[in-house]
C-alpha cells in the first residue's frame, strides 16, 4: 500500500516520540513492502512562534493531502502559564479536528498483564480491564460560544441533533464489534445538553437490540472507572466528559505514557496518543513512546493492515516483557531505557521477527 503521512511532532516531549513513531512506522513498512512517504508541518507553539498561527494554512493543506496524520503533541508552559494569551498552541490541536471533521476520538484504555502493579489500584481490579472510550471530538464546551472578560466568562456546552447522533452511531457499532455493551456518559440530571444526548440515545436503543444500553451520570461513571474497571465495555460521551475520564483510564493502564488513539470522522484520520507535551521532561529522553508508537499500530489497522498493527503490537508486548520500559514503568532497581532505547528495541524485534 501507498501511504501518505502528515507528520506534526509539535512541542515539548512531542518531537522526541514522534522519531520513535516515526522509526516503527517504518520498519513495519519495510517488512510489509508498503512505500510511505511523509511530509512533515508546523502545529502549536512551533507554528506561533514561526508563523504566528498554530495551525497555519500549509499544515492544513498538508494534513488535507494526507491519507493520515501522525500527530505527537502541542503545548508549552509560557501559555499555560499566562490565561490572557489570545494565541494557544492547543487551538492548533483543536483547529484541525474540526478543520478535518474529526468528530469521533477512539480512545481504547488497556492493560498490560506485567505492568498491573505498576496501576495505583489493586492488580485483581485492572487485570482484564479492557474498554473503549468513544470521545465526542468536535463539539461542546469546546467549540461553543465563549466570552471572557475580566469580570464575567462563559463556554457553551452547545450540541445538536446530527452532532450527536453520528457519534453514538459509532458508539453503538463499536459495542456490537465487541462484547455489545454500550455505557452512555452523560450529566442528564443537570444538563439539558446531557438530556437531549440521553433522549436520543433512548431513540436509537431500539436500532441495536442486540447491544445491552446503560446510562451514567458522569460524577458516577469517574467513580466506577476506578472502582470496577472491568464493568465497561464501550463507553460513549461528549468532548470535556470524554477527555478527563482518558487521563483517569491512564491509570489503569499504569501511565499516560501507554494510550494512543485515533481520531476519525470526515477527512484525514488522525492518530495521537492521549498525553499531553510534558514539557519538563524535553529533551531528557525520558518520555514514553508507547502511546505515539501505538498510535501507529491502530494507523495501520485503520487501513485494514492488521497483521502490521499485530507486529507492533507484539513488540511493545516483548519489550515490557523484558523490562525494556521507560523511567515510569521501570521495575526496581531494573535498566534505565530512554525514550530512545525504548524505540530502538523495538524497532530491531520488528526486523528480527
Ligand atoms: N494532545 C495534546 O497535544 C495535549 C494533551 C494534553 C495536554 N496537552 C498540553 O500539554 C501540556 C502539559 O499538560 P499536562 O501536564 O496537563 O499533561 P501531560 O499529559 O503533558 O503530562 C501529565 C503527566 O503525564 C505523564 N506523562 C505524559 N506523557 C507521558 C509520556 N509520554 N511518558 C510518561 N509519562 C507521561 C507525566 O507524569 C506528566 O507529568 C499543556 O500545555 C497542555 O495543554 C496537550
Ligand atoms: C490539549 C487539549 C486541547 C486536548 C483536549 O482537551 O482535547 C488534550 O487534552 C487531549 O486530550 O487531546
Ligand atoms: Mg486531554
Amino acid at each position: 500500500m501507498d501511504l501518505r503521512v502528515a507528520v506534526l511532532p509539535g512541542d515539548g516531549i512531542g518531537p522526541e516520540i514522534m522519531s520513535q513513531g516515526l522509526a516503527v512506522m517504518n520498519a513495519v513498512a519495510d517488512k510489509y513492502g508498503h512505500k510511505v512517504e511523509c511530509r512533515e508541518a508546523l502545529c502549536g507553539s512551533s507554528a506561533i512562534e514561526k508563523t504566528g498561527n498554530p495551525f497555519p494554512d500549509d499544515t492544513y493543506n498538508i494534513c488535507k493531502e494526507a491519507d493520515a496524520v501522525l500527530f505527537a503533541a502541542v503545548g508549552d508552559p509560557k501559555f499555560d502559564n499566562d490565561p490572557t494569551a489570545k494565541v494557544r498552541p492547543e487551538q492548533g490541536l483543536l483547529a484541525m479536528r474540526k478543520k478535518l471533521g474529526l468528530f469521533a476520538n477512539i480512545r481504547p484504555i488497556q492493560t498490560f498483564k506485567c505492568l498491573l502493579h505498576k496501576s495505583p489500584l489493586r492488580p485483581e481490579l485492572v487485570d482484564g480491564a479492557d474498554f473503549v472510550c468513544i470521545r465526542e471530538l468536535t463539539g461542546g464546551m469546546y467549540f461553543g460560544e465563549k466570552y471572557q472578560d475580566n469580570d464575567k466568562a462563559y463556554d457553551t456546552n452547545y450540541y445538536t441533533r446530527p452532532e450527536i447522533e453520528r457519534i453514538l452511531k459509532i458508539g453503538f457499532e463499536y459495542a456490537r464489534r465487541r462484547n455489545r455493551h454500550l455505557t452512555v456518559v452523560d450529566k442528564a440530571n443537570v444538563l439539558a445538553s446531557s438530556r437531549l444526548w440521553r433522549q436520543i440515545a433512548k431513540e436509537m436503543e431500539p436500532l441495536y437490540p442486540d447491544v445491552t444500553v446503560d446510562y451514567m451520570f458522569v460524577d458516577n461513571a469517574s467513580m466506577r472507572m476506578i472502582a470496577e474497571p472491568k464493568f465497561f465495555d464501550v463507553m460513549v460521551t461528549e468532548n470535556t466528559f470524554g477527555d478527563i475520564l482518558t487521563d483517569e483510564g491512564s491509570c489503569i493502564s499504569g501511565s499516560m505514557g501507554l494510550l494512543p488513539s485515533a481520531s476519525t470522522g470526515e477527512s484525514t484520520p488522525v492518530f495521537e496518543p492521549v498525553h499531553g507535551s510534558w514539557p519538563q521532561a524535553k529533551g531528557q529522553n525520558i518520555a514514553n513512546p508507547l502511546a505515539q508508537i501505538l498510535s501507529v499500530a491502530m494507523m495501520f489497522e485503520y487501513f485494514g493492515l492488521k497483521e502490521e498493527g499485530t507486529l507492533i503490537r507484539k513488540a511493545v508486548d516483548a519489550s515490557l516483557d523484558a523490562n525494556v520500559r521507560t523511567p515510569e514503568i521501570q521495575v526496581e532497581n531494573g535498566m534505565e531505557y530512554g525514550t530512545r532505547e525504548v524505540g530502538e528495541w523495538i524497532v530491531d524485534y520488528i526486523r528480527k521477527s
